[in-house]
């Protein structure tokens, strides 16, 4: 069955990964059927909306029976491109980013840093966590039509400059760690990830939305 993937939901979509590693998970386990229940307990999704995103994927529960686990890990694969290597280059090879090339991300899904740039001579042909570091004069080069995404953690000062550069190179897709908004064509997709805010928000909640006991909590 083929289902077109611009049918799923955005939200639907960033749940999919979640989803993936533990139906993964269960079926190395051998387990042939899994419960919305025992999903939701597993992803902290509630259990409604892990049934709505299981009918967008052609994934109908049985009752009694639950959902097929080869099946949703067959559609998973085949959504998530899992038999084919998304490219990535990582771009800065400080604290955060040598932190990022010692971790492996092939583990979980089929993405793979291939390059790191950095302007710093002292890190330029070193090799961190198995992937070679280069001289950021060399990213046009190395990256025109072979890597995908990027993950930026740069200072915020390069990192509009970085980007434009990565642009030009053909990437579609930047991961910003840096504090900085960075500016991109229409085609372009970033993800910002601010970690201050991120710990801000959690300590607001914390505050203000103390969970209670028992409470499902919303993705
Ligand atoms: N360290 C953290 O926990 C953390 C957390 C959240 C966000 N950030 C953000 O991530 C980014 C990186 O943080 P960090 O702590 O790893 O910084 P860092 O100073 O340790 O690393 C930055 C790296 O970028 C390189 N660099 C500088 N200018 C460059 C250029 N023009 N081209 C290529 N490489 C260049 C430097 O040589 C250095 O290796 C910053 O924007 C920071 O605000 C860091």
């Amino acid at each position: 069955m083929d289902i077109e993937q611009h049918k799923i939901p955005q939200a639907t979509a960033k749940r999919l990964p979640l989803y993936y590693r533990f139906i993964n998970n269960l079926h190395s386990q051998g387990k042939l059927r899994v419960s919305s229940k025992e999903l939701s307990e597993a992803v902290k999704v509630d259990s409604a909306t892990i049934r709505r995103d299981f009918s967008y994927f052609g994934a109908l529960g049985k009752k009694g029976y639950g959902y097929n686990v080869e099946y949703l890990l067959s559609f998973f694969r085949k959504t998530l491109d899992q038999d084919e290597i998304t490219k990535v280059a990582l771009i800065g090879v400080g604290n955060l980013g040598t932190a990022f090339l010692h971790y492996n991300f092939m583990k979980n899904n089929n993405t793979k840093i291939e390059y790191a740039f950095d302007s710093n001579p002292e890190k330029v042909g070193t090799e961190i966590g198995g992937v070679p570091v280069k001289h950021i004069d060399k990213l046009e080069d190395i990256v025109k039509g072979d890597i995908t995404a990027a993950i930026l953690t740069v200072p915020s000062a390069a990192a509009q400059g970085i980007t434009d550069r990565l642009v030009h190179s053909g990437v579609s897709g930047i991961l910003n760690f840096t504090p900085a908004r960075i500016t991109v064509p229409e085609h372009i997709r970033v993800h910002h990830i601010d970690l201050s805010i991120e710990l801000q928000a959690l300590v607001y909640f914390l505050k203000h939305y103390p969970l209670e006991a028992g409470e499902e909590q919303e993705e």
